[in-house]
């Protein structure tokens, strides 16, 4: 399939985001994920009345598996565009399912290609990377939006927020961290400041997490602009019991449009919900916080695209740790740390 991107031309960065996309194992894990693929399914599924006889737009459509769903639940014709080579792998998935009238697919980035439809009445894209905005593909979708989507169209999912709360995890970040200290007998310790800059993709068990949780930010992919996307955010966080918190974690919830007077289906990717390949993500603070039950951690997180990376995240956390009752003058911490999610 001929490409309307020649990726010679991108960026190398740019170029590696779109290979780590032509292996199929990496599709293999989304499709795996059933409260992913459950959900956009069932979502479709529920607004079957709207997208009868519809014009929808599958942005990054992978193995065609969006597609599919909108072709099968009375899409008039469905468009899917992707840069990655996986993408020939959708066009056989397509033939063989026996959607070929229904679905055509382009190769190259959203950005570059030429659709055969001035607009679309539908977007539907799973564009959610970690901490929710790695890898930048909202950006893609806002471009989607503002050049391809009718008036009152409708995007799938429409509705995102970010959330955190803190977590003991001494045994694991003492592990990770005080390893570099003495290896084979060798100080590596100025490895410290690295590890502590990347934050952990891992899942977290719920009973690790011990303060309240908190809302950092909610997006309507509506009405959202790009510059939006690079935010500060305010956090207030009450202990739940006496621990020490070694960090905090953040997931995110998505939620689609749904007809009037039903329910919306929504997942979240939090430590409280089923598995998802997103798992959470785990941003060790600087001082390990001595905590009673009641104490509140509060500050704010601050987010925007790396400045030479735009894939990538730079991410402060400021917080202060006001601890009441025993020994509470001790036990106050405040900090500022820097991370980075690449
Ligand atoms: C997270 S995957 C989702 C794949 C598929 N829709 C699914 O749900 O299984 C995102 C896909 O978007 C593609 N993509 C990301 N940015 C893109 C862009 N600007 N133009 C075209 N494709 C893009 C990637 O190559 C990747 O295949």
């Amino acid at each position: 399939m001929e490409s309307a991107t020649e990726k010679s031309n991108l960026t190398h960065s740019e170029q590696h985001y779109f290979n780590s996309y032509d292996h199929y194992g990496i599709h293999e894990e989304m499709l795996q994920d059933s409260v992913r693929t459950l959900s956009y399914r069932n979502a479709i599924a529920q607004n079957k009345d709207f997208f009868k006889d519809k014009i929808v737009l599958d942005v990054g459509c992978g193995t065609g598996i969006l597609s599919m769903f909108a072709a099968k639940h009375g899409a008039k014709h469905v468009i899917g565009v992707d840069m990655s080579s996986i993408i020939e792998m959708a066009k056989k998935l397509v033939e063989k399912n026996g959607f070929s009238d229904k679905i055509t697919l382009l190769r190259g980035k959203l950005e570059d290609v030429q659709l055969p439809f001035p607009k679309v009445d539908i977007i539907v894209s799973e564009w959610m990377g970690y901490f929710l905005l790695y890898e930048s593909m909202l950006d893609t979708v806002l471009y989607a939006r503002d050049h391809y989507l009718v008036k009152g169209g409708l995007i799938f999912p429409d509705k995102c927020s970010l959330h955190i709360a803190g977590l003991e995890d001494a045994q694991y970040k003492d592990d990770k961290v005080n390893y570099w200290h003495d290896v084979y007998g060798f100080d590596f310790s100025p490895f410290i400041p690295l590890v502590m800059r990347e934050p952990i993709v891992d899942t977290v068990e719920s009973q690790v997490v011990n303060t309240t949780r908190c809302k950092l930010i909610e997006f309507d992919l509506n009405t959202v602009q790009l510059s939006d996307l690079s935010f500060t955010a305010k956090f207030q966080l009450q202990a739940k019991r006496q621990d020490w918190i070694n960090g905090v974690i953040t997931w995110f919830d998505v939620e689609f449009p749904a007809p009037k007077g039903q329910r919306p289906i929504q997942f979240s990717t939090g430590a409280h919900a089923p598995y998802t390949h997103w798992k959470q993500s785990v941003f060790y603070t600087a001082d390990d916080l001595e905590c009673e039950a009641g104490d509140i951690l509060e500050g704010e997180i601050t987010c925007s695209p790396n400045k030479f990376h735009k894939r990538d995240l730079d991410i402060k956390l400021s917080y202060n740790f006001k601890a009441k009752g025993v020994d509470a003058a001790r036990r106050c911490k405040k900090n500022t740390t820097y991370y980075i999610m690449h």
